[in-house]
C-alpha cells in the first residue's frame, strides 16, 4: 500500500531548494588531506546530489537555487542541463558570491571527513523573489535542505516555498542536513529547524540532527519514538531517524516502525550515503511503494554510493539498485519494530 498519496495531476515529481556545490574528492586514498596531490571534481552539495539521484532514477526534477557567476556556476548549470534537470528556477549570484566548495578527505578504509569552503556562498543568496508559486504548485514534492535555512535571504525563500507547497497540496520533505560551518548559533538553528519540522510531511535526519532541532543534549533521555510522536503530532506522516552505522528507524503516522540496517559492502568513503538513501526513498514513494520496500531501495542505493568515489556521478538507475538487492538477497535489512523499541 502506498504510504503517501500524491496529486497525480502535477507534472513535476520533485523540486528541491538549497545548495548545489562542488566536491573535490582525493584521488590518493587512505591519507590525510595535507598529503593529497590530486582531486577529482564532482557536482556536490546534499540537495544537488539528491536532484541528480532522483533524476537518474527516471523522475522529473527541478531545482531552485543560486550558483556563482563564474565557471564553477557554469559547470553546475551544464551538469544539470545535460541530464534534463530543470534549471529554469536557478539564478546566478549578483555580487561576486562564490560557489560552495568541499574538499574531502578519505583518511582510512573506515574514516572520511569533509572540509567546506562556505564564506560568502552563492547558495544562501536565493531569495523569495526567485520562488515561483506556480512552479511549486506544479510539483508533487518539495524537498527543503536544512542548511538553506541558515541565513537570509535563502531562509525566507525556503519558508515561502513551503507556504506555497502547503497552499497547493505539495508534499514537503524536510532533510535536516546539518552542516556546522553555516550556522551562527545552536539556538538560532533550533528555531528554524523546529519551525520547518512542524510544517513538513516527512522529516529525515540523524539522531544528532534531531537533538539540534530540539535543542537537547546528546545524553538526553528522550527516545526516538518520542521524537517521532512529537513530529507526527505536528502533522508529519513519516519520521526517519538515522543512527550512522547502527542503521535507522522509520516511523509512520499509522503507528508502524521499521528498523533499517546497512548492506554489507566495502566502504570507500562515508559521505553521500544519506543523499543516495534520500533519492531512492523519494523514488519509492513516487512509485507508490510500501514503506519497507522504499526503505530497502534507499539503503541499497546508499550502500552503492558509499562504495564509490563520488556522490553525484555514482547515483544509480532503478535497474542497478534492483540487481544489487537481488545479489544481496540473503541480507535482511528492513525489519518491523514495536513502536517504542530501540536499536
Ligand atoms: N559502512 C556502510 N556500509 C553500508 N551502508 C552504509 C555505510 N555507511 C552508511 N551507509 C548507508 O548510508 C546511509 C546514510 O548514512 P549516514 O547515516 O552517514 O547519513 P548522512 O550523515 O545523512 O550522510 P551524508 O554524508 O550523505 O550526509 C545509512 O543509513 C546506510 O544505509
Ligand atoms: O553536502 C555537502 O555540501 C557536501 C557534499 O557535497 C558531500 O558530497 C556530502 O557530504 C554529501 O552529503
Amino acid at each position: 500500500m502506498a504510504v503517501i498519496e500524491f496529486d497525480q495531476t502535477k507534472s513535476r515529481d520533485l523540486v528541491l531548494i538549497g545548495r548545489v556545490t562542488i566536491d573535490f574528492n582525493p584521488n590518493e586514498l587512505n591519507r590525510t588531506l595535507d598529503r593529497v596531490e590530486t582531486f577529482s571534481m564532482y557536482l556536490g552539495g546534499s540537495p544537488g546530489n539528491m536532484a541528480v539521484g532522483v533524476n537518474k532514477l527516471g523522475k522529473n526534477v527541478g531545482f531552485i537555487g543560486c550558483v556563482s557567476n563564474d565557471q564553477f556556476g557554469t559547470f553546475i548549470l551544464n551538469y544539470f542541463k545535460e541530464r534534463k534537470i530543470d534549471i529554469s528556477q536557478m539564478v546566478r549570484a549578483q555580487h561576486g558570491e562564490n560557489l560552495g566548495l568541499t574538499f574531502t578527505e578519505i583518511s582510512s578504509p573506515t574514516d572520511s571527513q569533509i572540509l567546506m569552503y562556505r564564506n560568502g556562498v552563492a547558495d544562501l543568496q536565493i531569495s523569495p523573489q526567485d520562488v515561483s508559486e506556480k512552479y511549486i504548485a506544479d510539483s508533487k514534492i518539495l524537498l527543503v535542505s536544512g542548511t538553506a535555512l541558515a541565513a537570509s535571504p535563502s531562509r525566507e525563500a525556503c519558508l515561502l516555498a513551503v507556504q506555497y507547497a502547503k497552499k497547493h497540496g505539495v508534499k514537503v520533505i524536510f532533510d535536516i542536513d546539518y552542516r556546522e560551518y553555516t550556522w551562527k548559533s545552536k539556538e538560532e538553528l533550533a528555531i528554524y529547524y523546529s519551525l520547518l519540522g512542524k510544517m513538513s510531511d516527512i522529516i529525515i535526519g540523524s539522531r544528532e540532527e534531531f537533538n539540534l532541532m530540539e535543542n537537547i543534549s546528546e545524553d538526553s533521555k528522550i527516545a526516538d519514538h518520542e521524537l517521532a510522536d512529537t513530529y507526527i503530532a505536528h502533522g508529519n506522516q513519516i519520521v526517519i531517524i538515522k543512527h550512522g552505522k547502527k542503521g535507522s528507524i522509520a516511523y509512520s503516522a499509522d503507528k508502524n516502525a521499521y528498523k533499517i540496517d546497512s548492506y554489507n559492502i566495502k566502504l570507500l568513503k562515508s559521505f553521500g550515503g544519506g543523499d543516495a538513501y534520500g533519492s531512492a526513498f523519494v523514488y519509492g514513494l513516487l512509485e507508490g511503494w510500501s514503506l519497507p520496500e522504499a526503505l530497502k531501495y534507499a539503503t541499497a542505493h546508499a550502500a552503492m554510493v558509499v562504495a564509490s568515489h563520488s556522490c553525484s556521478n555514482a547515483m544509480q538507475t532503478a535497474e542497478q539498485i534492483r540487481d544489487f538487492i537481488e545479489k544481496h538477497k540473503e541480507e535482511q535489512v528492513v525489519t518491523k519494530l514495536d513502536w517504542s523499541e530501540k536499536i
